[in-house]
């Protein structure tokens, strides 16, 4: 797929803070794909230029749909939730989202259609003529969320679609996402909840400091932060691993029984070879594997480059 969005050395500095500092990425046309980054990693910041509200102090951003250029995505093309939401609270759900749709130029059938199939999806059909306000936050959240999608936008960009809500409910977002992607839309959501973002994003940049520092699929990703695997396995009979050849490997183990040991592999990608080798010279009964998640990964690579990021300012002050 064609890049839809290019990020190129953009930076933006605020007054005493470099919110976004020399950043490049790119989204392609159709994918989800997912900022991450801890609290003031400059994710908002990033957004609101993605969307012309502010400017780029140096870099460039391009956009490309259907074949036309701009620095920003067009507003026409754009659904957006944006950091601070914002809704009707004396308003009924349905007036909220048909006033939204009556906006974007949909007209109002179409839109009736749309809201009872959206509200359908998110068990909120039966509270379409009750006031905002008497919904919970994360009920209002998800009207908000429909909101942005009423038009069948091109871009959605969702700034933390999935906070304040139960865990039933981030999943009930995680299937919407997904049919936007499937109706063709391109999806670039925000978000702190690593187990929805592994299960849905297609690529995501993970950012520190207004910097990237992970960029790519997630199977890239533990690639290039050479994610170890542990692996228990069961052998038909006695085994000690003093007595396997393991030689070529960088593997840790820990004999758990007479007839099982594991494996602290430092390379997944060796795993079919390890496997293939130990089945030369014994019988495995039985095997399990585990990875890191992206939970995992995430705490690892930030807290390693707040590190580098703590030891560059005190070389730079002392
Ligand atoms: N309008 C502003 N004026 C001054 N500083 C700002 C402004 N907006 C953001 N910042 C600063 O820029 C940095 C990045 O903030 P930003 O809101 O982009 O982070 P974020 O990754 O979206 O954080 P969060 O996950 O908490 O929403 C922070 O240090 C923040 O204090």
């Amino acid at each position: 797929m064609p890049d839809l969005l290019q990020v190129t050395g953009v930076s933006k500095q605020y007054v005493s803070v470099k919110a976004v500092d020399n950043l490049s990425f790119s989204v392609k046309q159709g994918e989800i794909f997912a900022l991450l980054g801890p609290n003031g990693a400059g994710k908002s910041s990033l957004v609101r230029m993605l969307v012309g509200f502010t400017y780029p102090d140096s870099g460039t951003i391009a956009v490309n749909i259907d074949g036309q250029a701009y620095q920003s995505i067009p507003h026409q093309s754009l659904g957006y939730l944006p950091e601070d939401r914002g809704l009707y609270a004396e308003k009924t759900v349905q007036q909220n989202l048909l006033y939204f749709a009556k906006l974007r130029g949909v007209e109002k059938n179409a839109a009736l259609a749309q809201i009872e199939s959206w509200l359908t999806q998110f068990d909120l059909s039966d509270r379409a003529h009750e006031r905002l306000k008497s919904l919970s936050k994360g009920n209002q959240q998800k009207v908000q969320l429909i909101s942005a999608v009423l038009h069948k936008p091109k871009v959605v960009l969702l700034d933390e679609p999935f906070s304040g809500l139960d865990p039933i409910n981030q999943e009930k977002v995680v299937v919407f996402l997904e049919a936007l992607k499937a109706q063709g839309m391109t999806v670039i959501l925000s978000a702190h909840q690593m187990a929805m973002v592994e299960k849905l994003a297609d690529r995501m940049l993970l950012m520190n400091h207004g910097q990237a520092v992970l960029y790519g699929t997630l199977a890239e990703i533990k690639q290039d932060v050479g994610v170890g695997i542990d692996i228990t396995v069961s052998f038909s009979e006695a085994t000690n691993y003093a007595a396997l050849n393991l030689g070529n490997y960088k593997v840790a183990c820990t004999q758990l029984s007479q007839s099982k040991i594991k494996f602290e592999l430092s390379d997944s990608s060796e795993l079919n070879l390890l496997l293939a080798d130990l089945s030369k010279s014994t019988t495995l009964q039985g095997i399990e594997t585990k990875t890191m998640d992206l939970h995992q990964l995430y705490l690892k690579v930030i807290e390693s480059h707040q590190g580098k990021v703590q030891s560059q300012e005190h070389a730079h002050v002392s």
